[in-house]
């Protein structure tokens, strides 16, 4: 493609060293720049972009993008304004606008975007659809998995899996959408069909400061559905979420609800909880039909009706959407169980946040006959007004609460156990810093009938500790913990 080509679709833009070289590749990366490359300069969180320019430039990068003129570079230089919109724009006229060919659907919310998105590709594989799935786990082409930095990518990255998917096939794509990504402008250019909104309570007010703009964050997802007319768009919220009011004002396109407490196009009635699993009545646009499903907790039954709403909507009939809530065994690190023999119940659980904290907990004290301990962390630089309340809650439905690290990143990881546990009124906890240690000592106190949740890390298989990443699995930890006790 001409780099001509590319410029057209920008509104306003100034261009020094005149040219017109073929593009072959878009980067923002210098490090992955190769002949024929064009260059994108974005001035990040850690370093500018557009400091890498001539280095992109030597690695064979033909023309660059940049938000100002760049001194003794002689390639053609595209000046914007905005540069995160003009790739966002020029990186989905690259990659020949894939969404379009695909039914798209992003879930956001705080919690539950990696469950949900995978219960419909469960669903959409029963269907005999063939599908992608783009998330916090990683990015898949049919069963293909690629490894993925971010929940949402960027736009140049996420409009080349787009790509692949389309060239694999692949005619549904389920993905995250991460309130970071819509406020970043990373699925600019994505043509949403549906668009899902699981809830919202407190997480990353570090980065969007008050609950107010996070809302507003998630809320692009809904308005940006409307962007391009087509009579599928549909918007569905959770209606026993107080920021659906608000988020339903933002979007021009068709909505429908679901929920368990207030009335919702989509409803469960009659749950029945247990440690097996959960059953209940779903009820969707005036049909009704029993579900027995083995993903346990109200939360899960929150997710069941969010997946089974977006699957309705896209033409999966009720029969497909309860045959795959039934066999959903469960995604890795959500309620996973780690099971040794023991007489004793460990869950390893993703739980990062205080609403998805008080969650788990409260599910498992439904059914515990023991008691109930938890080990559980906070990760640096990220939210830290979750901290202390994060504690609380683990003090308020544990019997009794290790603290420990969870990716203290650049952080001491001292200083975030402090903010997590001074002020705090209970006493029914200790302080371990090394996680290994915490789930060893959680696993040696347990008794028979106890249930111990390890939260925080879910599926990860890495501690973040300053710039260094070592391997650290809560579930491999746990096992060894369990088998070598003595
Ligand atoms: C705060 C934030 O969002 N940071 C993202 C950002 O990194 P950054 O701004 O630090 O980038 P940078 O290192 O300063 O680099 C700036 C530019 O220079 C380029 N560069 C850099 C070095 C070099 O040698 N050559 C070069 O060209 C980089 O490729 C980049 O284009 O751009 C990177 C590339 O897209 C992202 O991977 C990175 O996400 C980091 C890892 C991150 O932790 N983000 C979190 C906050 C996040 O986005 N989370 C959400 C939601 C999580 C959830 O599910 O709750 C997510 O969607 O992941
Ligand atoms: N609907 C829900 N409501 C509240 N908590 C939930 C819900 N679904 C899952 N959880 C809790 O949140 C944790 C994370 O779930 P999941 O990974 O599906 O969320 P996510 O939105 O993808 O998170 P992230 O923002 O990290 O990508 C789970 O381990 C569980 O403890
Ligand atoms: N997507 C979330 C994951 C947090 C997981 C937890 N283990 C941590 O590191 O804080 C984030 O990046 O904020
Ligand atoms: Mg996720």
């Amino acid at each position: 493609m001409k780099l001509q080509q590319l410029t057209d679709v920008l509104r306003t833009y100034e261009i020094k060293n005149e040219g017109n070289p073929d593009i072959l590749q878009i980067e923002m990366d210098s490090r992955e720049v190769q002949e024929g490359t064009l260059f994108f300069c974005i001035p990040g969180y850690t370093v500018d972009g557009h400091d890498y320019a001539h280095q992109a430039v030597k690695s064979g990068a033909v023309a660059v993008v940049a938000e100002r003129v760049l001194p003794q570079l002689d390639v053609p230089t595209i000046i914007v304004r905005d540069i995160k919109r003009a790739m966002a724009r020029m990186a989905n006229l690259f990659y020949q606008d894939p969404t379009s060919s695909l039914h798209l659907i992003g879930v956001t919310g705080t919690n539950g975007k990696t469950t949900v998105t995978h219960i419909l590709e469960q669903m959409m594989r029963d269907a005999k659809k063939k599908t992608g799935l783009i998330g916090t786990m990683y990015t898949k082409i049919g069963d293909q998995q690629l490894n993925t930095q971010n929940t949402t990518p960027e736009s140049i990255t996420l409009q080349k899996r787009f790509k692949e998917m389309v060239d694999a096939g692949v005619d549904t794509a389920l993905m995250e959408v991460s309130s970071h990504a819509l406020h970043l402008g990373r699925v600019r250019g994505c043509d949403f069909n549906v668009a899902v909104f699981t809830n919202l309570t407190p997480d990353h007010l570090n980065y969007h400061e008050t609950m107010e703009a996070y809302m507003y964050a998630k809320g692009l997802l809904f308005a940006q559905l409307g962007n391009r007319y087509s009579n599928d768009k549909v918007a569905i919220f959770n209606c026993d979420d107080q920021a659906t009011n608000e988020l339903l004002n933002m979007t021009t396109v068709d909505a429908i609800t679901y929920g368990i407490k207030n009335h919702a196009d989509v409803m469960a009635k009659d749950i029945q909880i247990s440690s097996k699993g959960t059953t209940f009545m779903l009820s969707a646009f005036q049909e009704e039909i029993e579900i027995n499903m083995k993903l346990i907790g109200m939360f899960s039954v929150y997710n069941a009706l969010a997946a089974a709403s977006a699957a309705l909507v896209s033409g999966i009939p009720l029969e497909t959407v309860k045959e795959s809530l039934e066999s959903v065994q469960g995604v890795a690190g959500r309620f996973e169980p780690v099971d040794a023999g023991q007489d004793y119940t460990v869950i390893v659980d993703y739980a990062h946040t205080s609403d998805s904290l008080e969650n788990v907990l409260t599910t498992v004290k439904e059914f515990a006959k023991g008691n109930i301990s938890v080990v559980v962390g906070c990760g640096g630089d990220r939210d830290r007004t979750k901290r202390p309340v994060m504690a609380e809650i683990a003090t308020k439905y544990a019997d009794h609460a290790i603290f420990t690290s969870d990716n203290p990143r650049s952080e001491d990881p001292k200083q975030i156990l402090d903010d997590m546990v001074t002020g705090l009124a209970a006493r029914n906890f200790s302080v371990c810093l090394d996680r290994k240690d915490a789930i060893y000592q959680a696993v040696n106190q347990a008794q028979k009938n106890d249930i111990l949740v390890i939260a925080g890390k879910g599926h990860e298989t890495y501690q973040i500790i300053g710039s260094k990443t070592i391997h650290f699995d809560d579930r491999e930890v746990a096992k060894q913990a369990i088998e070598e006790r003595v």
